[in-house]
């Protein structure tokens, strides 16, 4: 029997990182009994290792609570979880068109931060109806007054009746409970419309295989019914329905309003499109859902083993990650300084070095990452338009007409102390100050920023320049023409591929310095000297030197005999030529990361 839908209550929790969102969630599944003492772990909806250990939470999931409310009645309340990075906007929008409701929850004693707002926002345009909660009152610095007064006038949403909580006492927890039965809308539906469902999510379980979430809209899924993707035109039987409590439950049905889970012998996460509509194949629905647009990479870099042996286990190894997460992108690429290796897409840098260090821990590869890239237009004489996924394919300058790159509308929010630091790093990174308000005793600032001065290390400058306290989001804007070089890097004469990025002209001298200087300290000393030089097309812009190694081959040779001396340098001499010529520098794996991590310090 499936819940009537005025017993249903679909909600997602938006919050700014760290103010309380998993402490919240879990909470309300121990208050709900969806785990014994013995299950419930700190945080069980971030579930992966490396999602714990830094604190954020990557995909999108759902739990279902079982609640009886003050009415008497029996309630289903379907939280899904959403993302808490700006890397993963798009899967935050993505989730909240499945639910009806948010609760904005804000740290009382920190207030409102640039991601609650880019959050609320999603949640705004989903149509949701939205709670405001006031999390960790319980600390001494918590300002109940001040901060109502900033979801007010910040956000624009009403917050005399938000909640008072602290997820980690406990204290409110039932008020939220209540406030999820009583202030958000019961869900719509028609049990007796041909099934109409939204594709949510899907990822790959070993024990499982392909996994996918769905919002049931009209009629019932159920076990054994043969369903049809409407944009793929797919078909498949459902060999499991089920929902997460958060542990996995086989139900024998979904009705309309509910999330929940089947699986379906599915052989890739890529056979399902994240947006589509499901139907029953026998009798489809009319009309599908609007769906959405797929999620677009915007950082690009190449990934290269270290050891070439290992090719085919970093392309199986890949097959694996991107089986769980359609927005990781990837093809082959061969690289003249890393050998053979592949072009990846990240949504941003965090989701770049997530991927990277799932590889290397969880299939022990080791890797070479290249320099970041954002995604580049280029214009091309003959009124061709190519989209440029990596510096080193620039085609020749002569067939260039202009180059186009992504500009960002970044929000950052930060005391005012630290304003005339965070306005000076935007103008370095060629900023365009938009607007600049205050929030209390915080400024709001809005720039417009090129992507490409913020995927280094923009967000790392703006943590330690405001020592943590200032906020940052960002939405892509468009892209436009720039005065844009390709900055080449090489290492004893020969051209480092790997090194190799586009940047503004302005900064093309003092990067290509910057990363001379890091090169010169990163690569280790060699039998022979080692030039390290920075160019634009042939123009070398900076220089550096590694000085060689001079190994004391002599020393055994005592005193007198000059002969001998003279045929071991030239043996050495001959050592250094073969060196050279094989172009056997060699640099160390961190060389490429801390190179490209290039501050402006
Ligand atoms: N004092 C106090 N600390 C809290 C409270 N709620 C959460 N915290 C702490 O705040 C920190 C962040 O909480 P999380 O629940 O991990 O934050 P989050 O919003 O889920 O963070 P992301 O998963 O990164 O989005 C943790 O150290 C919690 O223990 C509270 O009510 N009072």
């Amino acid at each position: 029997m499936t819940t009537p839908l005025k017993n249903i209550r679909n909600f997602s929790i938006v919050a700014h990182i760290d103010h309380g969102k998993s402490t919240l969630a879990d909470r309300l599944i121990q208050m709900t009994g969806g785990l014994d003492a013995r299950e419930m772990k700190e945080q069980v909806l971030d579930s992966m290792e490396i999602e714990r250990e830094r604190g954020i939470t990557i995909k999108a999931q759902t739990v279902r609570l079982k609640y009886r409310a003050q009415d008497g009645e029996d309630y289903v309340l379907n939280l899904i979880d959403t993302p808490g990075h700006v890397d993963f906007a798009y899967e935050v929008s993505r989730s909240m068109a499945a639910v009806e409701g948010s609760l904005l929850v804000v740290d009382a004693s920190q207030g409102v931060e640039a991601q609650t707002l880019a959050n609320v926002y999603h949640a705004l345009d989903a149509n949701h109806e939205i709670v405001p909660v006031l999390n960790k009152v319980d600390l001494p610095a918590a300002d109940i007054p001040r901060v109502k007064a900033q979801i007010e006038d910040v956000i624009g949403i009403d917050a005399s009746d938000a909640l008072e909580i602290s997820a980690k006492t406990g204290v409110g927890i039932d008020t939220v409970l209540e406030a999820i039965v009583t202030r958000l809308p019961a869900p719509k539906g028609d049990i007796n419309a041909p099934l109409k469902a939204l594709l949510v999510d899907s990822w790959y379980d070993t024990y499982l295989g392909v996994v996918v979430l769905v919002r049931i809209i009209d009629g019932v899924m159920k076990k054994n019914q043969k369903i049809r993707m409407m944009a793929s035109g797919a078909v498949y039987e459902l060999d499991r329905v089920g929902v997460f409590t958060p542990k996995l439950v086989e139900v024998p049905e979904l009705g309309p309003g509910e999330l929940g889970m089947f699986t379906a012998s599915i052989k890739e996460v890529a056979d399902t499109n994240v947006g589509d509509t499901i139907t029953e194949d026998k009798k489809p629905t009319a009309k599908a859902l609007p769906g959405f647009r797929p999620a677009q990479p915007v950082v690009f870099c190449g990934l290269f083993p270290v050891d070439a042996s290992d090719f085919d286990e970093l392309r199986a190894a890949m097959g694996k990650l991107r089986l769980n997460d359609a927005s990781f992108s990837f093809e082959m690429e061969t690289s003249a300084a890393l050998g053979f290796g592949f072009r990846c897409g990240f949504l941003g840098l965090l989701h770049l070095e997530i991927i990277q260090e799932r590889l290397s821990r969880e299939f022990d590869l080791d890797l070479i990452a290249t320099a970041p890239s954002v995604v580049y237009e280029v214009v091309l004489t003959n009124g061709e338009t190519i989209h440029l996924h990596n510096p080193a394919d620039l085609p020749d300058v002569m067939k260039i007409e202009e180059i186009r790159e992504p500009w960002i509308k970044a929000t950052i929010l930060t005391p005012d102390d630290y304003l005339g630091a965070i306005l000076k790093l935007c103008q370095d990174r060629r900023g365009i100050q938009r607007n600049l308000s205050y929030v209390g005793q915080r400024a709001l600032v809005e720039y417009e920023l090129p992507l490409n001065e913020v995927v280094f290390d923009f967000y790392d400058r703006l943590k330690s320049i405001s020592k943590g306290y200032a906020s940052f989001d960002y939405q892509l804007a468009e892209h436009r023409a720039g005065d844009l070089v390709k900055l080449s890097i090489l290492v004893n004469a020969e051209p480092v591929d790997a090194l190799s990025m586009l940047v503004h002209r302005t900064v093309a001298e003092s990067r290509g310095r910057v990363m001379c200087e890091k090169l010169k300290e990163l690569i280790p000393p060699h039998l022979f000297v080692i030039p390290i030089q920075a160019a634009i097309g042939g123009k070398i812009i900076a220089r550096e030197t590694v000085r060689a190694m001079r190994k004391d081959v002599t020393a055994k040779c005592y005193g007198g005999d000059a002969t001998r001396k003279r045929k071991l340098l030239e043996k050495q001499k001959a050592g250094k030529k073969r060196m050279r010529q094989f172009g056997s520098v060699e640099i160390p794996q961190e060389a490429f990361i801390k190179a490209l991590k290039m501050g402006d310090d």
